[in-house]
């Protein structure tokens, strides 16, 4: 990995001294139809930055904005979704300011995606190999058996012993894990400086899991590329995470190393999306803890937390005034009573 979570440093909060961000997200908001004439807002006011050779977990719970968040960076917001406000700059360049085939060009080589539910992502009856070269040869003039060369370089660096024998198969063939570990390694085709995981291991079984996560670790290793990882799940996050985003409502409302977000979360939501990861082994009849109470409806928001309802510290500042996104002992957090104040 290319850089350990500074235990307990609350490293993050010295970032305006370090070098430009490869990607800087600012304000960004983002809104779809209600279905009732007005506007919900998917992702409101949302910022931070990432910088070059790390990875960022966006964690939250289904439809607290992290999937709009990643399609609002891409520009891949359809209408009638709209990015109302806000910025995206990535080495310098603003993404929403950029027309839609410079757009498409950093999409191709920068910044790569990689999806949930692979299964549709490669031809079932085409080799994988053939695949991979057309993949190399779509940005590039290499001669096919160069392009073979390079798809085997990189299916082996996601962590398969005898890739050549993988490039012969036909993806109907094999798992959905490992058609998705082939997915990360085609990510890496060109270069990417950015890749975007878009909960890259929801319904893969745990060892299936565990693979898709040393597939995304290797490649940090090895290629140093810069990951921003989105998942519901705390545990997947943490484990390949240098800091973590926590959202919410479409808000940020924590953000901070690994190691102070998960050892001394000060947002209470955060402390429960940790406590919801299952420890030990999971077996059927297992019941899986959960976080009391529902998601808010987006369309129905009123000021204050939208976390409050649901938060045993919750006052009467929570429901009148939104908390903004500020530096706290360890973390950044939104939280008018965060934890270390009301739970040392
Ligand atoms: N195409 C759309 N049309 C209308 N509303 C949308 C659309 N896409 C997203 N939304 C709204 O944005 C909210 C956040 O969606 P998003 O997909 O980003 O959530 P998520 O955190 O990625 O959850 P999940 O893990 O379930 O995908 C949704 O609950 C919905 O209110």
């Amino acid at each position: 990995m290319t850089a350990q979570p500074a235990a307990g440093t609350g490293a993050l909060l010295d970032r305006p001294r370090e070098r430009d961000p490869l990607l800087a997200v600012t304000g960004l908001t983002t809104s779809f139809p209600d279905g009732d004439g007005g506007r919900v807002q998917a992702l409101d006011d949302v910022s931070f930055t990432v910088q070059a050779g790390r990875t960022v977990g966006i964690v939250g719970e289904s439809g607290s904005g992290k999937s709009v968040l990643l399609r609002s960076i891409l520009g891949l917001i359809d209408p009638p979704g709209v990015v109302e406000r806000g910025d995206v700059v990535f080495e310098g360049v603003s993404l929403t300011q950029s027309s839609e085939a410079a757009l498409r060009r950093i999409r191709g080589r920068d910044i790569s995606t990689v999806f949930q539910n692979p299964a549709g992502a490669l031809n079932p009856v085409v080799k994988v190999g053939d695949q991979f070269v057309e993949a190399v040869r779509l940005h590039e003039r290499v001669s096919r058996p160069a392009a073979y060369e390079r798809a085997l370089a990189l299916v082996t660096d996601v962590g398969f012993d005898d890739a050549a024998a993988l490039m012969a198969t036909r993806p109907y063939e094999l798992s959905s894990g490992v058609v998705q570990r082939i997915l990360i390694a085609m990510a890496l085709v060109h270069g990417p400086k950015l890749i975007l995981a878009d909960e890259p291991t929801t319904n893969l079984d745990v060892t299936v899991e565990a693979q898709i996560l040393d597939a995304i670790a290797r490649i940090q290793v090895e290629y140093s590329t810069t990951v921003i990882i989105v998942s519901h799940d705390m545990g997947v996050v943490s484990q390949v995470s240098d800091e973590i985003v926590v959202m919410y409502a479409g808000r940020i409302v924590e953000h901070g190393e690994t190691a102070d977000v998960l050892t001394r979360p000060a947002h209470p939501y955060t402390r429960a999306l940790i406590e919801s990861v299952p420890t030990g082994r999971i077996t059927a009849g297992t019941r899986l803890p959960t976080i009391p109470g529902t998601p808010p409806d987006l369309s129905r928001l009123g000021p204050g937390c939208a976390f409050a309802e649901r938060c045993a510290y919750a006052t009467d500042r929570c429901v009148t005034q939104t908390p903004p996104l500020v530096p706290g002992t360890h973390t950044l957090r939104a939280c008018h009573n965060p934890l270390e104040a009301v739970a040392p």
